[in-house]
Parts: structure tokens; sequence; C-alpha cells
């Protein structure tokens, strides 16, 4: 399943094969507990729990990213300049797995498995969560994962209290004044203004920001002018903002749009900030995720790692601002980073986490009864 759905990335809003295939697999499971509900092209699937007095959740995204895959497989993507480089074909595999066992043997209380679109933008989880068919079936408990490519397989990580920072897209159009490449004193070029900017933000982290309160900013994308004898009318910078805490989000926040009026001066040209969508932290729940981690060492040969929090963003932070819950690490073992075409998380790891989750919902159900 995870090699099929490798196959298909889409972005977010249009997984549609993704989520065709997802409930092609769903309709071929034992219905009698199941009741299977559609939102966008997200999906939630109920299992009916045998004497149900809470919900427990596991949520799992959809989205692929727009990177022109590289790796050896030979069940590459099939959409060219898109592929699964944040393992959420891997996520996706693990929920119905986890699905799939419960569909075969309840247990006491419901299940909630949701498939989420949209995670890498603009952010599927907080309309999903405002929307009726959740709220109809809000778990009181919820989880997740994500694939770590730096631990190895049969290692999990994670940590009470904040695991992902909060995040912000950042889009910055400059526009000038183009012409011809021998007359720079008649123009004014967005080239060397976006190649300024570019490194003039860097120092906003590295002066502006208490570097005890870590900040991220990544320019990730520039796009700019049409030829190369031709001064550029227009640059476009994209990227991304990332803080620990919501005070320096609004400090860089503001930074930047000093840093990009200094531009506008220097450079004689307009510029338009666009902050795209926001994702506010992953808090997981310190009480159940300290609970979580005892129960780890003690019932599972499962190396646990308990990690510190990582500048990566995950609208799953969103869903546990509602309900208590938490999100782990779990290790692929690829030399290559999350975002990357090469990477190859080791598919044994999709086996390892739904023994674990299946196991520590049956311990959570039987342990929440009492
Ligand atoms: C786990 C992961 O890689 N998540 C993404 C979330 C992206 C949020 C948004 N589109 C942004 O770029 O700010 C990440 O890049 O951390």
């Amino acid at each position: 399943m995870r090699r099929q759905l490798h196959q298909i990335p889409e972005p977010g809003f249009q997984e549609f094969k993704t989520q065709q295939l997802l409930l092609d697999h769903i309709h071929q499971l034992p219905q009698d507990r199941l009741e299977i509900r559609t939102w966008k092209t997200g999906i939630l699937v109920k299992v009916k729990g045998v004497q149900p007095r809470l919900c427990i959740g596991f949520r799992a995204d959809m989205d692929g990213l727009p990177i022109e895959e590289q790796t050896t497989y030979p069940f590459r993507s099939l959409h060219p300049g898109f592929m699964h480089a944040c393992g959420h074909d891997l996520h996706m595999t693990i929920g119905f797995g986890l699905l799939r066992h419960f569909a075969e043997h309840p247990i006491e209380q419901d299940l909630l498995f949701i498939f989420q679109p949209a995670e890498e933008g603009p952010g599927g989880a907080l309309p999903m969560l405002e929307s009726m068919e959740f709220q109809a079936w809000k778990p009181d408990l919820l989880f997740a994962l994500h694939i770590a490519p730096e631990y190895p397989v049969g290692t999990i990580a994670t940590k009470p209290g904040i695991l992902f920072a909060n995040t912000s897209e950042l889009f910055l159009d400059l526009t000038g004044k183009g012409g011809h490449a021998a007359f720079p004193h008649k123009a004014n070029d967005m080239v060397i203004a976006a190649a300024h900017l570019t490194t003039q933000l860097q120092t906003i982290i590295s002066r502006n920001v208490d570097p005890l309160d870590a900040a991220v900013i990544t320019i990730g994308k520039i796009e700019g002018g049409s030829k190369q004898n031709i001064i550029a009318e227009h640059a476009r910078l994209e990227g991304t903002i990332r803080t620990l805490s919501l005070d320096s989000m609004q400090q860089v926040k503001k930074r930047i749009e000093e840093v990009v009026r200094g531009i506008e001066v220097s450079f004689q040209c307009s510029a338009a900030i666009n902050y795209g969508s926001n994702y506010c932290q992953v808090y997981n729940q310190p009480e159940l995720t300290n609970e979580f981690m005892e129960w780890v060492q003690k019932e599972t040969d499962i190396r646990l790692i308990a990690c510190k929090e990582a500048m990566t963003g995950e609208d799953f932070g969103y869903f546990l601002e509602q309900v208590p819950g938490f999100m782990i690490w779990l290790g692929v073992n690829t030399p290559y980073s999350l975002h990357h075409a090469q990477i190859e998380p080791d598919e044994q790891a999709i086996s390892i986490a739904i023994d674990l989750f299946s196991r520590y919902f049956v311990w959570l159900s039987s342990r929440r009864m009492r």
C-alpha cells in the first residue's frame, strides 16, 4: 500500500487519487463496526468499540511535495514534479494498518482514524477540526507520528511539551523598474534587491532574536527576471518563518516589515508581504506523553529517545489545542533529510509503528476503563 501511495503524490487539497485509493482499501475491511465519512479530500473512519466510554484518535497526513523524485525505487512517483518526500505515504499506511487491525479486532473504546489533507500547505488540520464531520466525532485523545530519517528503525523519539515550532509562510514580491542590461542607471534591478533582502533577513535571526529562543527564516525559492540581458522588474522570494515562542514570531514579522521597508527605500522599489498560512506549535500533553514514554520503556522493545524540540512545523498542533494527545518521531534510518529528492525511508518502520500504537491503544483503552 505504501508503494501504491508513493506513486501518486498530490498537492494539498488535491489528494483525489490518494483519497480514492484509501477508500478502496477501507471498503475491503470488515464493515460491521466501521462508519466512513469524507471531508474534502480527507477521510474520517470510526471503528465502533465494544463498550465505548471514550474515543481514541489517530491522524495521518496525505499530501505530497513539489519535488522531482531522485530515489532508486522501482516504484517512483508517477506524477512528474511531485514526490512523497515527507513520509506521508508511510503515515497513511500506518494509519490504515491500525484501522485494519482494529476493524478485525475491536476494543472497548471507539477509535477514530483521520486521513488529513494539505499538511504541507495551506493547512488541512484547522478547517478539518472546525468541520461538522470532525466535531460530530471529536475524539477524547489524539495521536500522530512523523518519520525521522536520522533515527534507526526500531527507535522512536518524543518529549512532553513543545515538540514542533510555530510556523508562518512568507511570500515577498519586489517590483521595480526593468530595463536594458547595459543601462543599470536607468532601472531598479529587483534581482539585486532580492539578493540584499535575502541576506538581510538572516540578520534578523542573528541580531534580533534572543539566541536562547530559537527562530529560523528560510527562503526556499527565489524567482526574478525573464532573460539574462534584461534587468528584472520583479522578483519573488518564498520562504518560511519558524519560532519556538509566539513573541518571537511577532518580533520576527515586525523586523521583516522594517527590513522590507528599508529595501523599498534603498532600491527605489515597492514590496508586498504575504504571510500565507500559519501553524501553531505542536504541544504534547505532558501527562499523557510521560505516561506513554514510561509505558514504552516498560512494555516494549522499542528504543525510546527523549529528544529536543525541532523547528519543523505541523498543523497537527491545531488538533492538540483542542484534544489532548501527542506526536512522536518514528525512526526510518535514511541519510537524506525530510523534503529531499533521494529520501528512502526504511519500510520496516511501518509494521513497528502499527504494532506499537495498536498495543498502546489496547493498553490505553483498558486503563481508561478503570
Ligand atoms: C513535518 C514538516 O516538514 N512540516 C512542514 C510544514 C510546512 C508548513 C508551511 N507550509 C511552511 O512552510 O511554513 C515543514 O516544513 O516543517
